[in-house]
């Protein structure tokens, strides 16, 4: 493995642990999907997961009126927001003495929300440059950047000191590592008696293999989901012991559903749709107690 480090705007940033980790940078540093950026642009905090919760559709109003476009944006962001919010309520009780793990953060829009409620300090690691610079800046702008701070590092090697974090979260990144690897490191740096999230999509071993649907799904994001079986397996062998187990397959899709209307479909709607409805894939939140 190399050491060796690269330049960029703003850091020395590590050379990837593995040429799949170097894919994976590439994908993020190159993504600019419009569904990602007109929906941050609503209030200003960027997702890089799905939404759960009933559409409003009084709020969308009529689908003919010129502004339903704009409306149809704004609630698919409010859906995403609503994730994460849910995420962050099983978090426990967080302090602002406390710091949190934002493990594949993407552009930062869940880390701004756990400082905004918690006003604790909350660490976020990508393998993308491009958005660790996005999530600092925004920092910078919302004037949290002592609090909120995004780096490029892999999260199965983070450099925080062992027992030093409250709780951690992984929000539909667990799919791109070994979750053994990555529980391992969770449980490192996680206090005893601290708290561990995940929302992941996960293919259900009641199925029997990955369906078609998944395939297409992992192909698209050149992902590796694992299985609903393989989290709770990993979890038990690395001090992670599930307090609550939330099937949000329900809950997430209408948003899918009216996803799949909007101008803003990048064409794996269709995917998700039918693998959540023939039961090979589910959207699920895991929280754990590191015991
Ligand atoms: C689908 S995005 C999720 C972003 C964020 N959690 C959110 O909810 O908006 C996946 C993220 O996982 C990150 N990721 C994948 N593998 C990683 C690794 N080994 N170490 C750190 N980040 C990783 C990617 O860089 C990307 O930011
Ligand atoms: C639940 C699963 C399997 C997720 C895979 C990881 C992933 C790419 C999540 C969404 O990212 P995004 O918000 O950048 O995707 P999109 O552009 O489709 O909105
Ligand atoms: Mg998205």
């Amino acid at each position: 493995m190399t050491t060796e480090t690269t330049s960029t705007a703003t850091a020395k940033i590590p050379a990837p642990a593995t040429p799949y980790q170097g894919d994976i940078a590439r994908y993020w540093n190159n993504e600019a999907r419009p569904v990602n950026l007109r929906l941050g642009d609503v209030d200003g905090l960027y997702h890089h997961h799905y939404g759960i919760g009933a559409v409003d559709h009084t709020a969308l109003g009529d689908p003919a009126h010129s502004e339903y476009e704009k409306k149809l944006i704004a609630e698919l962001h409010r859906l995403e927001s609503a994730q994460a919010e849910v995420l962050l309520d099983h978090l426990g009780p967080i302090g602002p003495d406390d710091t949190l793990v934002d493990a594949g953060c993407g552009r930062g829009g869940s880390m701004v929300m756990a400082h905004r409620r918690f006003g604790c300090n909350v660490e976020g690691v990508t393998l993308s440059a491009a958005q660790a610079d996005f999530g600092n800046k925004r920092a910078r702008e919302l004037r949290i950047e002592d609090h909120v701070r995004s780096r490029v590092c892999n999260m199965l090697d983070t450099p925080f000191d062992k027992g030093s974090v409250a709780a951690s979260w992984n929000n539909e990144s667990s799919m791109y590592v070994d979750l053994d690897d990555l529980f391992a490191e969770h449980s490192r740096f996680l206090r005893v008696g601290g708290r561990y999230v995940t929302i992941t999509g996960c293919w259900n071993p009641r199925y029997g293999q990955p369906s078609k649907w998944v395939s297409q799904i992992n192909a698209h994001f050149e992902c590796n989901i694992h299985s609903r079986r393989e989290y709770l397996r990993a979890m038990a062998d690395n001090r992670l012991v599930p307090q609550t187990i939330v099937d949000l397959t329900p809950d997430t899709l209408p948003y899918w559903e009216l996803r799949a209307t909007s101008s803003l479909v990048t064409g794996i709607e269709k995917a998700f749709i039918e693998s959540y409805r023939d039961g090979s894939f589910q959207y699920v939140l895991i929280a754990a107690d590191r015991v």
